[in-house]
């Protein structure tokens, strides 16, 4: 499969802060990548190199083919971006607004049926400035989608979704990824992560400190299971056998019992608390 990013040694510094340190990535065409990491990793710094708007101080970087820093127009329409900050054209409706950016590419998707796409048919004949954050957040998105774009970023693209909504995104990025498009995606919620990702890296501290499948990430599958009841808890690699003797112990049901593996959220703070 092709490589859509590769990234070696990428360093960015801003006066004493440096915000970048050394950071390699390679992601492949078709996937969906999203990139984990606490606030002032350097997740945006590294993504908006990526997108060919911020210069880096060192390091090797392709994005489809080409080095960002010298973005073309043709390369730029390749790609699709939906920022964490909102769009402002906030007088026109959904559609002229999607319009509007539609004529920026050159083989744009229908308007309507990025519309229908985002689920904001209803709300097509509306001003942005009319809908709610999260209904703008999804012209963002629609906005990212217009162009039809080989390969997508989308900065926190959840942020402000009620949980519905959070769903019909979810189920979006994957039609998308089925149809080829390959997604870069930061994100803070673990579980949105764990749903869409086919990798996902943790960035600390402008490096990457784990990377892998969400399942398996940092042991995760291997890890000894929980089995916990009312009266106890035990860390186990056998955990049939720990139930089945607490059930010989209480004769039949055990009260309040419970088997669970570390989820990727307890992965995620151990790695970023103490990165290997
Ligand atoms: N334009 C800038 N000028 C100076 N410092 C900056 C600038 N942009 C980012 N930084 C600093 O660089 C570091 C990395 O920031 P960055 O925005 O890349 O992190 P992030 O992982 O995206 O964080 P968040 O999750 O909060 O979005 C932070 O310490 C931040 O304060």
């Amino acid at each position: 499969m092709k490589q859509a990013i590769h990234v070696r040694g990428l360093t960015k510094r801003y006066g004493d802060v440096q915000a970048v340190a050394g950071l390699d990535l390679d992601i492949e065409q078709g996937e969906v990548f999203a990139i984990l990491g606490p606030n002032g990793a350097g997740k945006s710094t590294t993504v908006e190199i990526l997108e060919g708007y911020r210069s880096r101080d060192s390091g090797e970087v392709s994005v489809l083919g080409a080095d960002p820093a010298r973005p073309t127009r043709e390369w730029r329409s390749r790609i699709g971006i939906v920022l964490q900050t909102a769009n402002d054209a906030a007088e026109l409706t959904v559609r002229e607004t999607v319009r509007h950016f539609a004529r920026y590419y050159p083989s744009p998707r229908d308007a309507d049926e990025v519309i229908a796409q985002v689920g904001l048919t209803e709300s097509a004949g509306k001003r942005v400035r009319q809908l709610s954050g999260g209904q703008r957040r999804r012209v963002d998105v629609a906005l990212g989608l217009v162009g039809r774009p080989e390969l997508l970023f989308l900065d926190e693209p959840t942020t402000g979704f009620d949980p519905e909504a959070r769903r019909q995104f979810w189920d979006l990025i994957e039609n998308l990824a089925h149809d080829g498009t390959t997604i870069v995606l930061t994100t803070h919620y673990l579980e949105e992560a764990e749903t869409l990702a086919d990798r996902v890296a943790v960035v600390a501290r402008g490096q990457v400190v784990a990377l892998g499948d969400p399942a398996t990430l940092g042991g995760r599958a291997t890890a000894k299971a929980r089995v916990a009841w009312s009266e106890g808890t035990v860390e186990t690699d056998t955990p049939t056998a720990t139930v089945a003797e607490l059930g010989r112990r209480y004769g039949g049901e055990v009260p309040g019992l419970s088997v669970t593996r570390p989820t990727l959220e307890d992965v995620y703070l151990r790695l970023i608390e103490h990165p290997s």
